[in-house]
């Protein structure tokens, strides 16, 4: 058999004259598309008939331009300067001698296409109908030849009967290329739908736990909607309280990873020297005191995600190392000698901004890109305050909930006064005030203004309340000269590990011992603070 289904011995057997042509029919049938089908056909008059100079045009989908493979410029249908254009349009053979049309006839690309042909040779132009019910005409074939033999060819009924073929299986190809086309099309605008719709709903079920209508934090839900659709890590950046672990969670629990663990860490509350041993893992014996092995959180994130809050403050050189764990998804337990694979997504997060580290040297720039292939900024609260209603709203039921407390109202003074404030803290301090103030108010009341914490408490406002650095709290106010405790300083470190005990202990002692809310006025995760008070060992009073 050859590749074209005919068989080679039909070579060697006797011809028979009644199925003369039925090979060639198959090629033409065996034509994939339809520039595939004028090709073959245009060849075979050519090649076959030896007729030298044929052509076959196809009518573009417009109906008004013939075209016809290679550089050829397309032939507009209204031309009436070329030949093609009056048996198109006329619906109807041109014939004529070639010398003749081209004195008619002086389109430039007609001009040139018959220059070197002899002008006793007869031009024949036949539009080819569909006759498929949906478009009527497919284009033209023009073939230039001997007068004798052009017009012997096209009154014979062997020709008549080739061009039947040529226009019934055009007319198929083109019909299944439109329905091709047209599938495709319906796929894609259902997948579209189905799309919009499935982000729709992840959207808003994301909407249930990061709270707000405001332009911003719609588009930030529509965001991590798109993020968790890829792998890419993630970087979130946004001051303190704006909801990046809750976004992280989010992304999370929208993803393919959501069967899979969420686990998240904080660079700046893990002591340098323990951070490693925490995200890597360690085998027995890798280090003084490793008596076990230890999986590490890499290990324990494997198929779901990492969250790494405050990245900032991850100490350099594990920042070169955690940057081949992203490259390479591979990473070497602590003492261990066999490398294990990973597949997590990695969120991190950072409220300082990342490009001043940079610019100190204390952050790498390649880590950074690294991190924020899906760089996502969250708002401050200050910056959508008409989410302030729903958010308290939302934090006073959580209380009554958590408290078993009930019907606590919130009224429009409370709100006006909330709209006031400024929120350093954003959300967190947002729903610290209202716990505070639904913990000041009875069951069937609403919030007064008055049951609001006093704007003296947060972060910049001390000097408002009378309470000057140099007044109520520990000083160093190098500008001044003026050291702690007015003596002399000879150990730097210790003087600022002293200063800062102290500066805790004041504001622990200030909010009854409330961290939350000591954090808060210092501007740090109550994480971060919970580490530094085990550091300096204020944990017992
Ligand atoms: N859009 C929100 N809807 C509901 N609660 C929110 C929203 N944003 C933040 N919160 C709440 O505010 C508090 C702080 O959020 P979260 O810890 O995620 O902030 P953060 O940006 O990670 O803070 P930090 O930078 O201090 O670590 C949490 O109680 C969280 O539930």
């Amino acid at each position: 058999m050859r590749g074209d289904g005919v068989r080679d011995e039909t070579k060697t057997l006797a011809p028979v004259p009644a199925l003369a042509g039925m090979a060639e029919a198959l090629r033409l049938v065996e034509g994939g598309s339809p520039a595939e089908l004028r090709r073959r056909s245009v060849s075979l008059l050519r090649e076959r008939l030896a007729l030298p100079w044929v052509r076959c045009l196809a009518l573009d989908a417009s109906g008004r331009w013939l075209e016809e493979e290679g550089e050829a410029p397309s032939l507009a249908c209204d031309d009436f300067r070329h030949p093609y254009a009056h048996a198109i349009r006329n619906g109807r053979p041109l014939a004529l001698g070639l010398g003749e049309a081209r004195t008619r006839l002086d389109h430039e690309a007609f001009q040139a296409a018959t220059a070197g042909l002899p002008a006793a040779w007869r031009l024949v132009v036949r539009p080819l109908r569909a006759c498929d019910g949906k478009r009527e005409w497919l284009g033209v074939l023009a073939v230039a030849g001997p007068a004798e033999r052009v017009e012997a060819l096209i009154e014979c009924d062997d020709y008549l009967a080739f061009e039947a073929l040529l226009c019934r299986l055009w007319a198929w190809l083109v019909r299944q290329h439109d329905e091709r086309r047209d599938q495709a099309r319906l796929r894609d605008s259902l997948a579209e739908l189905n799309d919009g719709a499935r982000r729709r709903t992840l959207s808003e079920r994301l909407g249930r736990r990061i709270l707000g209508e405001s332009p911003a934090i719609r588009t930030l839900r529509d965001q991590l909607v798109r993020a968790a659709e890829t792998n890419l890590a993630v970087l979130l950046q946004g001051e303190t309280g704006t909801g990046k672990e809750l976004v992280a969670r989010g992304i999370h629990e929208v993803s393919a990873r959501h069967e899979g663990p969420f686990l998240a860490v904080n660079c700046a509350a893990i002591p340098e020297s323990l951070l490693e041993a925490e995200l890597f893992g360690h085998v027995r014996g890798a280090f003084s005191g490793a008596e076990r092995d230890r999986e590490g959180l890499f290990g324990e994130a494997d198929g779901g995600t990492l969250f790494l809050d405050e990245i900032g403050d991850m100490p350099l050189a594990l920042q070169a190392k955690l940057l081949r764990v992203l490259e390479t998804g591979r990473y070497r337990p602590l003492g261990g000698d066999r490398e294990r694979r990973v597949d997590l997504r990695l969120v991190a997060a950072t409220h300082q901004p990342l490009h001043r580290r940079i610019r100190e040297g204390s952050f790498r720039a390649d880590l950074y890109y690294r991190l924020g292939q899906f760089p996502l900024t969250l708002p401050a609260l200050r910056e959508r305050r008409e989410d302030i209603p729903v958010l308290a709203q939302a934090f006073i039921d959580d209380f009554c909930r958590r408290e078993g407390r009930e019907d606590i109202g919130l009224g429009r003074a409370v709100l006006r006064a909330l709209d006031d404030r400024d929120f350093p803290g954003n959300v967190r301090e947002l729903r610290n005030l209202i716990d505070y103030a639904c913990a000041m108010t009875r069951d069937g009341e609403s919030l007064a203004p008055e049951a609001l914490p006093v704007a003296s408490a947060l972060p910049g406002a001390e000097d408002a309340a009378g309470e000057s650095p140099q007044g109520g709290e520990a000083s160093l106010d190098p500008g001044t000269g003026g050291e702690p405790g007015g003596g002399e300083v000879f150990d730097l470190r210790r003087a600022l590990r002293d200063y800062e005990a102290t500066l805790i202990r004041q504001r622990l002692a200030r909010f009854d011992g409330n961290r939350t809310l000591a954090a808060e006025s210092l501007g740090l995760p109550k994480r971060t603070l919970a580490h530094k008070c085990r550091q300096l060992q204020l944990d017992s009073p």
